[in-house]
């Protein structure tokens, strides 16, 4: 799977795709990574990428040629890539989206806006505007890095053969079970009993139990329509609970 980022930063890229499991990917040639910057195809002899807004206002805006030009640049080297803008006002990505782009196989053209964004005409060439969240940042690299990482999880041999992405916890919809490794004892805190007898009927029920108990404490909108035995779960959550206080 090829994403190819459109950045005026093209080093942050480079950077930030150069270690760990995204750089063991690359190496591995199961990810590859790529850049075209919006000034190399500025005619002008400032190699001018932005200017200031018609209609006044702070800031600048990305002018449309150059950033058009190297989006054109990258579909004539990936014709059938998905185009994407990362914009704080696009689609919120959340694991489903992940999982469809992952799915998908489709490359990835990554847009990084900078300044005070895009001038509208861009999204002419782009087929999606997606957000990581509802917060402001200095620019689009850093969202477009978190699409690679999340959607390179599901990239068959990327995680590598004991991890997986299909069961991690927003692939199951609930949180997180507590992770324990060794010491068995630490500072006075001991690993729980259960996940040290290998009784793994066990250790499954108590994993789940932990799962739909952080779930409802931290995020109970995720609790959808639960199956009757996390309903059981939960209610013996809810009497521990109210046990404790
Ligand atoms: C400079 N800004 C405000 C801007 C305006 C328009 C487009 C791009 C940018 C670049 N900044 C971004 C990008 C994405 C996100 C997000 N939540 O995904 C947050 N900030």
């Amino acid at each position: 799977m090829r994403f190819l980022f459109i950045t005026l930063f093209p080093e942050q890229i480079e950077q930030a795709a150069g270690h760990s499991i995204i750089k063991r990917a690359v190496d591995a040639g199961l990810v590859e990574v790529s850049c075209i910057n919006p000034r190399d195809f500025a005619t002008d002899r400032h190699r001018t990428v932005d200017d200031t807004p018609f209609g006044g206002g702070a800031g600048m805006v990305l002018k449309p040629e150059p950033m058009v030009a190297a989006i054109r640049m990258a579909k004539q080297q990936l014709p059938a890539a998905r185009v994407i803008a990362m914009c704080p006002g696009g689609r919120t990505l959340k694991q489903d989206i992940v999982e469809e782009y992952a799915r998908s196989g489709q490359d990835l053209i990554l847009v990084c806006g900078h300044y005070e964004g895009f001038d509208e005409r861009i999204f002419n060439w782009v087929d999606e505007k997606l957000s990581i969240g509802d917060y402001v940042l200095t620019g689009g690299e850093l969202p477009a890095l978190i699409v690679m990482d999340a959607v390179a999880r599901f990239i068959p041999g990327v995680l590598g053969k004991m991890a997986s992405a299909v069961e991690d916890s927003f692939s199951t919809g609930l949180l997180e079970y507590p992770q324990y490794t060794r010491p068995v004892e630490f500072e006075g805190l001991e690993v729980p009993e259960v996940l040290r007898n290998g009784n793994h009927a066990l250790i499954n029920r108590w994993r789940r139990k932990e799962a739909l108990k952080a779930t409802y404490l931290h995020r109970p909108d995720l609790l959808a329509e639960l199956g009757k035995e996390d309903v059981l779960l939960l209610n013996e959550i809810k009497q521990e609970l109210a046990g404790d206080n």
